[in-house]
């Protein structure tokens, strides 16, 4: 007789079970620590920031800017950002040309301004430089001397400030150019070239940066990099490894085409064919009156060669409000008569074939953006641009005044030349067309940062535009952790389908589902 079998035991597991029971569980411990790991040990820094400040002393005035970027990513493109702006008081230094030691003073409240915002702990080790532009450049022409005490007395005042002083110096033309070229191309992230974009470059070759338009007070400066290489005027060319890629560019600054000095040219051109001290001007608006004293108007190399003996001490300026007049008026500033190269922009200076888009900033944008005409959703045509001018010269001084009281009367009573004289300087110096005007872009900022030379300048002399491309991880961060768990998934899908197909759970078994 068979033994009866004893009911109510448990089957014993079999040994596969255990063996997927097992796996299964090291598995999800795998799952957890590699999550846990893959968080934890690539989880960023926090954020050690940097700070570094660049004065800009323009001929009208000077600006302070304060720029911050995260110390582990120095090298990287596009993480440098302005962090404040701080408008001297007072006119530029080169102003000070009568009382040199007021210049450095003057700069104290910007520079205490600037220790509020980065962290005292920091002063010591943040840099602080200086360039002087157009306005000290012609200072320097004019007087030396004062030129040299007027840099000792900014110099005195930034050595006493608690930052690290690099230095104080006039900048040159060309300079200013290719810094500005460089700060809009860095914010703009034009070479920052990885992936699909650099695919893209290549197979289209379009064009990778901007050129560069600088409107100031005392010169204005032109940057491209042109399409064929000429070496017909050497000075005027720049060459430039930046992230793993050479750039030639083109650029030219015209010293007295900033747009007080070629008001001061158009006046002092007037002048010599006037009979008595009134000028009817066409370039301000009707109604609008300024006296100027002659000895002023020819005091520097801007217009000094046209000095001559007047039988009049004093210009009474009466406004006219003409267009067409004012810009006739304008476009003798350009001499277009003699080219010693292929092409020319003006005055015989060398200028390549026009290529691709540009930015174009300081005065351009201000005076655009009061005339609002900077819009680049709706692009407006030239024409439109020639008409808006137009029929805002032609309002009545008393209308224009009214209608912009919140306005300094200085800059209200100049948006009519000087929107004459960007568009004349435009078409008829650089020759835009209709056609390549829509290429123009005006811009005040490009995210939170100025367009303008001083980010290009600090970032040349901190060393952080590396001549080669940096090695970078090929993940990023995030991408590196998505990867990490979608290998994970696809681990516990195996193990768990592995589990299905050798233990066949009741509810999976033929007849039950
Ligand atoms: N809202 C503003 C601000 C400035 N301006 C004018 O714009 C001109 C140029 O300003 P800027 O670019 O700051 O020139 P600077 O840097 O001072 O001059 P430069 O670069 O030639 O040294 C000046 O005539 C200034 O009066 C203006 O019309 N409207
Ligand atoms: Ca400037």
């Amino acid at each position: 007789m068979d033994e009866p079998k004893v009911t109510g035991t448990k089957p014993k597991m079999s040994w596969t079970r255990k063996i997927l029971l097992i796996l299964g569980f090291l598995s999800t411990l795998a799952v957890i620590a590699l999550i846990a790991v893959a968080v934890t040990q690539n989880k960023p820094l926090p954020k050690n920031i940097k700070y570094g400040i660049v004065l800009d002393a323009g001929s009208s005035h000077t600006n302070l800017y304060v720029y911050e970027w995260p110390a582990e990513k120095e090298n990287d493109t596009g993480v440098v950002q302005q962090v404040e702006v701080c408008k001297v008081e007072g006119p530029g230094i080169s102003g000070y040309s009568h009382a040199t030691e007021k210049a450095g003073p003057s700069l104290a409240q910007c520079l205490r301004q600037a220790e509020e915002v980065i962290p005292s702990q920091q002063h010591q080790e943040t840099p602080v430089y200086l360039g002087a532009t157009a306005g000290m450049r012609l200072l320097s022409l004019q007087n030396k001397s004062a030129a040299d005490k007027v840099l000792s007395s900014v110099e005195k005042t930034l050595r006493s400030a608690p930052f690290n002083f690099q230095g104080a110096r006039i900048i040159s033309g060309q300079e200013e150019g290719a810094y500005g070229w460089i700060t809009i191309n860095y914010l703009l992230g034009n070479f920052k070239q990885s992936g699909w974009t650099k695919l893209l470059h290549s197979l289209k070759s379009i064009s990778e940066t901007s050129g560069a338009l600088d409107l100031g007070g005392a010169s204005t400066q032109i940057t491209f990099v042109p399409n064929e290489l000429s070496s017909e005027s050497p000075e005027n060319l720049l060459y430039f490894r930046l992230y793993g890629k050479d750039y030639i560019v083109y650029t030219h600054s015209f010293l007295c085409y900033g747009k007080d000095q070629a008001l001061q040219q158009k006046l002092a051109k007037d002048v010599q064919i006037m009979e008595n001290s009134n000028l009817l001007d066409p370039c301000f608006h009707q109604g609008y009156q300024r006296t100027i004293n002659i000895s002023d108007l020819f005091k520097n190399p801007c217009t000094s060669a046209k000095k001559k003996q007047f039988p009049f001490s004093q210009l009474h300026i009466e406004g006219k409000g003409d267009y067409q007049e004012c810009r006739r008026n304008i476009q003798k500033l350009f001499n277009k008569t003699n080219c010693p190269y292929s092409s020319c922009s003006f005055n015989g200076i060398y200028l390549p074939p026009l290529q691709g888009d540009f930015g174009a900033f300081s005065a351009f944008y201000f005076v655009m953006n009061f005339l609002n005409l900077t819009s680049d959703q709706s692009p407006i045509s030239l024409d439109k641009v020639t008409s808006a001018i137009e029929s805002f010269c032609a309002q009545p001084w008393h209308e224009v005044k009214s209608a912009y009281h919140h306005i300094k009367e200085k800059y209200l009573s100049e948006y009519c030349f000087s929107g004459v004289y960007i568009l004349s300087l435009l078409e008829n110096g650089y020759e835009f067309t209709e056609k390549n005007w829509q290429r123009i872009h005006f811009l005040g900022k490009i995210g939170s940062s100025d367009a303008g030379w001083t980010l290009g300048y600090m970032l040349n002399l901190t060393n952080m535009i590396p001549a080669e491309e940096p090695a970078v991880p090929p993940l990023s961060h995030g991408s590196y952790v998505g990867l990490m768990v979608l290998c994970c998934l696809v681990l516990v899908s195996v193990v768990l389908f592995a589990w299905l197909l050798f233990h066949k759970p009741k509810c999976l078994q033929k007849g039950i589902v």
